[in-house]
Parts: C-alpha cells; sequence; structure tokens
C-alpha cells in the first residue's frame, strides 16, 4: 500500500495548532520509514486507460532541463498520444535511454547575440541544455530583441521547449559607447594615446577616439588617475584632461569592445564620485522594462543594484502593469554596494545573479571567489534561485576548448550547487557556442554524479524561511520529503504545484534525485526551468492526488519516461501532504 502523510491546514489559524507544531518537530517525524522494505511502499493502482481517454485536454508538457550527455542531434518533438501528451524529445529521449539519476541538475543560461540569434542556432541551443535564453539591452535594439523573443516563443511552441527568457538592463553605470563604423571592436596596443570623450560625435569616430555615456566624466577624473575598461581587460593612464576630452595612455593593451564598463582608480581604490548617485534603473531601462513587460519576458534582471528599495520599487511597478505579474525579478550583483547590502537585496528579489564581471572591476579580482561562495550560500538559504555569471568560459569566444582552469571554475559552480551557469560573449558573439554549452553540459553532469558517488550529501543549514503558518508546513513537508528522498534512494520526487512555491523548496534542499514539477500554468513551468534540479510539466491536475497521480503515471508510463517498480515521493501544495509508493 502507498504511505502517506497529510497534513490538514486548520481553517482557523489558532485551532491545531499546538497539535501540528508538535507533528512538525523535524528529526522525529518519519523514524520508521526507513525501515519500511521497499515491497511494501507500493501502491496498486487500478487501471487508468479509460481514464485517460476521457481526460482529453489534459497534456503534459516537459522541458529539455534534464538534458543529459546523450546524443546531440535536433529531434522533433514526438506526439504519439497526441491528445494527451506533449513533450520535446531531449527530456523523452533522456530520461528513456539512462533513468531519472542522469538527468542534469545545474541549469544553464545562454546569452543570445549575433551569433546565436537565428531560429536554427536557438534551437541548436535549446537542443543543448539551454534553459534561460538572456538578451542583454546593453546592445542591439529593440527590434532585434523583439524578433529574438519571438523566436524563443515559437521554439516552444512547436518543439514543446519551456526556455524562459531574461531581460537585462543596460543600467547607468558609466561605460563606453558603440566604436562607431563597421569595426566592432577595437585593439588599444601599449603606449597608444586614446581620447575619451562625453562629446557627441557623428559614426565615425575620429581615429583613437571613444565616447563615453557619461556627462560628468571628464570633470569627475583627475590627471594620474586609472581607467580600467571591462574591470581591467584593458588599462589606461590619465594624462590630460582638455574641457570634454580626456587623453589617456595605453598601459595594459587589449581588446576594447562595444559599450564596455568603465571605471577609475585613484590611489588603489574605486572612485565613486557623483556616478554613485546615478539612479540604478535609468530612463532608458525603464523604457526596456517597458519593453519586457509588453513582451511577457519571463524575468528581468536589474544591473548596478545598490538596495532592496529599487526592487521593491521595481516589482510594485511590474505588478501594477502586467496582468498577471509574473514576472521575477533578479538582482545583478556586481557592485560594492550590492555586496553590502546582500541580504536585504537578495530577500526583496525573486533570485540573484553573480555577475563575476563588474564585481570583479568594482573589488580586488582575489576577492570575486569568496564573494561568489556567499552570494550562492546566501541565496540559497533565503531560497531564491542564484546564477554564476561571466567568463566562465572565456576562452571559448575564440578557441574550440576551454583550458583547464576554466573547467575548475565551473566545475566549482557547480559543486557549490548553483542554480544555474551563465554564458556571456561565448554564446552572443563567439565563435563556438553550442561547443561552449556542451562543455557547460558535461561538467555539470560530471560534478553532480561525482558528488552523488562521493555521498556528499548537503549539510548546509537552512534557516526557517515561512512567513507565514501554512508557509512552514509546507516547508517542512518539503524539508522531510527531500530528507526521505534521500535515506529512501527514490527516484524522484514529484511536486504538484500551482505557484511553483513547493517547487523551490524542493530544490533549496539539493536532494539527491531529480524533481518532476508538475505546475497548471505555462509561465510559471518556465520560470521553474531555472531552478536546481527541477524538471518541469504544465499538466492540468485537479485537488483529487490519487487521481492526479494515476493520471501522472499513465501519461508518463506511455511515454516511457517512468517504469512500473520506480520510487517515487509524491508533495502536493493544494493538499498539503507526502506519499510514498511505487509506480505500478
Ligand atoms: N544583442 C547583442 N548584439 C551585439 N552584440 C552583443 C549582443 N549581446 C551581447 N553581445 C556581445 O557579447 C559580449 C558579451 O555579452 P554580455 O551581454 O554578456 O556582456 P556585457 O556587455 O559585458 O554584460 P553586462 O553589460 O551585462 O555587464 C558583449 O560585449 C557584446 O560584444
Ligand atoms: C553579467 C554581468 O553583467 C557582469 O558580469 O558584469
Ligand atoms: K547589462
Ligand atoms: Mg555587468
Amino acid at each position: 500500500m502507498a504511505q502517506a502523510l497529510h497534513f490538514l491546514i486548520p481553517t482557523s489559524p489558532s485551532a491545531n495548532r499546538t497539535f501540528s507544531k508538535l507533528a512538525f518537530s523535524k528529526p522525529s517525524l518519519f523514524p520508521s520509514f526507513r525501515r519500511i522494505p521497499m515491497t511494501v511502499v507500493r501502491k496498486q493502482i487500478s487501471a487508468i486507460s479509460s481514464d485517460l481517454e476521457s481526460q482529453t485536454s489534459s497534456r503534459i508538457l516537459a522541458s529539455d532541463n534534464g538534458k543529459g550527455g546523450g546524443a546531440m542531434e535536433a529531434i522533433p518533438a514526438l506526439q504519439t498520444d497526441s491528445s494527451s501528451i506533449e513533450v520535446d524529445a531531449v527530456t523523452e529521449a533522456e530520461l528513456k535511454e539512462n533513468g531519472f539519476r542522469s538527468t542534469r541538475r545545474t541549469k544553464l543560461v545562454c546569452t543570445i547575440g549575433p551569433t546565436t540569434c537565428g531560429f536554427e542556432q536557438l534551437e541548436a541551443l535549446a537542443v543543448g541544455g539551454m534553459n534561460v535564453a538572456r538578451i542583454n539591452m546593453c546592445h542591439g535594439t529593440r527590434d532585434w530583441h523583439r524578433r529574438v523573443i519571438e523566436r524563443v516563443r515559437r521554439l516552444n511552441e512547436e518543439k514543446g521547449y519551456a526556455v524562459a527568457i531574461m531581460m537585462d538592463t543596460e543600467g547607468s553605470e558609466i561605460h563606453m559607447g558603440d566604436l562607431g563604423g563597421s569595426a566592432p571592436s577595437a585593439k588599444a596596443e601599449d603606449g597608444e594615446i586614446w581620447t575619451f570623450s562625453v562629446r557627441a560625435f557623428d559614426s565615425p569616430l575620429p581615429e583613437h577616439t571613444i565616447s563615453v555615456n557619461y556627462d560628468g566624466f571628464a570633470e569627475d577624473v583627475k590627471v594620474g588617475d586609472e581607467l580600467l575598461v571591462d574591470g581591467g581587460m584593458v588599462r589606461f593612464e590619465v594624462i590630460e584632461k582638455l574641457g570634454p576630452d580626456v587623453k589617456c595612455r595605453c598601459t595594459d593593451p587589449g581588446l576594447l569592445l562595444p559599450r564596455a564598463n568603465l571605471t577609475f582608480w585613484r590611489d588603489g581604490s574605486l572612485v565613486r564620485e557623483r556616478n554613485s548617485m546615478l539612479p540604478t534603473i535609468s530612463s532608458k531601462d525603464w523604457l526596456d522594462i517597458d519593453f519586457g513587460i509588453a513582451e511577457g519576458v519571463d524575468f528581468i534582471a536589474i544591473s548596478f543594484v545598490k538596495s532592496a528599495e529599487v526592487i521593491n520599487h521595481l516589482k510594485s511597478y511590474i505588478a501594477a502593469r502586467s496582468r498577471d505579474s509574473d514576472i521575477a525579478v533578479i538582482a545583478k550583483i556586481e557592485s560594492v554596494d550590492s555586496l553590502k547590502n546582500l541580504k536585504e537585496i537578495i530577500q526583496a528579489s525573486d533570485g540573484a545573479m553573480v555577475a563575476r564581471g563588474d564585481l570583479g572591476a568594482q573589488i580586488p579580482l582575489e576577492q570575486v571567489p569568496s564573494a561568489q561562495q556567499k552570494i550562492v550560500q546566501t541565496c540559497r538559504q533565503l531560497n531564491k534561485p542564484v546564477i554564476v555569471a561571466s567568463q566562465l568560459l572565456e576562452s571559448m569566444i575564440e578557441y574550440p576548448t576551454p583550458t583547464r582552469a576554466e573547467v575548475a571554475d565551473v566545475s566549482e559552480a557547480v559543486r557549490q550547487r548553483a542554480d544555474a551557469l551563465m554564458l556571456s560573449g561565448e554564446s552572443a558573439m563567439g565563435q563556438f557556442p553550442e561547443k561552449a554549452l556542451t562543455v557547460l553540459r558535461s561538467v555539470s553532469l560530471r560534478i553532480e554524479r561525482w558528488w552523488r558517488e562521493e555521498k556528499r550529501h548537503e549539510a548546509m543549514e537552512l534557516p526557517d524561511i515561512a512567513s507565514s503558518f501554512s508557509d512552514s508546513i509546507s516547508e517542512e513537508i518539503c524539508n522531510s520529503a527531500a530528507k526521505m528522498a534521500n535515506n529512501l534512494e527514490v527516484d524522484a520526487l514529484f511536486v504538484y504545484t500551482k505557484t511553483g512555491h513547493m517547487a523551490s523548496l524542493l530544490s533549496r534542499c539539493r536532494p539527491d534525485c531529480p524533481i518532476f514539477a508538475f505546475t497548471t500554468s505555462t509561465s510559471v513551468r518556465r520560470r521553474l526551468n531555472l531552478q536546481w534540479g527541477l524538471i518541469p510539466f504544465r499538466l492540468n491536475f485537479s485537488d483529487d492526488m490519487e487521481s492526479n497521480l494515476n493520471r501522472t503515471f499513465a501519461l508518463l508510463k506511455a511515454r516511457g519516461m517512468i517504469r512500473s517498480g520506480d520510487l517515487v515521493i509524491a508533495v502536493s501544495d493544494m493538499l498539503q501532504s507526502i506519499q510514498v509508493m511505487n509506480v505500478p
């Protein structure tokens, strides 16, 4: 028979409080489960084919987020049982071939740029495991970004993917303009004199001239300051100021990319004069945000966040303008201020990004790894998804294989159990976007497997985060279910969740097995695609768990995605419950 625990929430909050509190004391809750032989944990579910046939409107949509290291060919979505199930072929093939254990837990974000904006290129990335497509509003026009969004949406509709879209704002930090003319980049050589100017130029710019977006630039810098492009990829020394022009000598040569960030340093510290008063969200950013809301992007990532207020402000702005207000706000941690106010910022956000590119320009490089670890841990504790970004495979912009150091860096982010890894220039304008994605995928799979083989269960202390009694119940259920899943070595956790909240609570526990997250909403499904270990499905389900489970088993079995005898723990946020059973 099935083992089930149901927790009924008292209608009056005080009614059964004492009882429920007792029932939820964590360590003693499930002591007997470990000793239950597997054969006892079994439920016979009667034949359900007729039930299935009657549910002509029910469909399952699964994403590719479990894409493992298998075949790379693009296979069109299959629809054998057309009325009842729809699933992209990548997830399906992966589960059929290798079973639950081999599914990838770490999610992958790809920045879309000139080399990946076509439909076929986007599809190749989806087949290769892209869970989220990022568009950076620093570059390109809104029309260009709109076309990318349309293609990703078409890909999802035609092939059953759930690739989410993340729009990243430009922010109002100081940066270079476009280089003008046909050249996408320019090389600054050692000792060359370049002019950084706030004047408005007609394209093409005079030789060795760079435009700067911040009007106060020429007033704020001083002769002798060090000017860092892109956090130090290229360095200059300020030698002369002539009205709006600042003459600089190149001290560290390198490539000048369009719209690269500029920081200036005096006596070894970052100078933050009036530019620190610039708003986090510029007027251009607000227009981009309106565009993102109108296009229905899934995430808006805010650059150079300084405080929690800006996140709260943006969230109310979105809530007032977006009908279902289901756009998640990601705080980019890339400034000294964002590190200072880390906890409040993450608390206010729906997720965070370790934006190491600019972060490394604002704090000494050797402090970036410990900052990364702290951001990843804080996000996990507060139950917010976290993305590790920038230069993961930088050399692959030009070369088809990564350096050993890059592979070690990717491995470390996977070992830290970050939710997602992000490609920037590697996928936006590099020569080997698909190869770079393959490296992220195979390193993730390998490290995750090593972790499981070594039985390195998480020891991280997860503080209580619930803000209501009902949320506390959900949290305790998920913590317990994840622990049971590890102890009983189950094949998968199933979670039926309307808002996605219980799915993310399970993900936060980083259990050993994958989490099948069933949700009724397409947009929740896409958003869950950013979170560690979740395989999100869209499914119409009812409040009757028995019937939900019957249908899910039937639908997944019909596609060969699960087998009789697989051991599953199911939780649900309608009827707060934990059930343990073998697939009939
Ligand atoms: N839409 C685009 N059009 C043209 N080039 C792009 C586009 N998106 C990215 N790129 C190129 O890819 C590079 C890396 O992209 P990415 O957005 O990650 O970097 P970035 O500008 O340094 O990021 P951020 O401004 O968020 O710190 C950019 O420097 C740019 O050259
Ligand atoms: C991604 C980004 O914005 C950075 O690394 O700076
Ligand atoms: K940006
Ligand atoms: Mg940045």
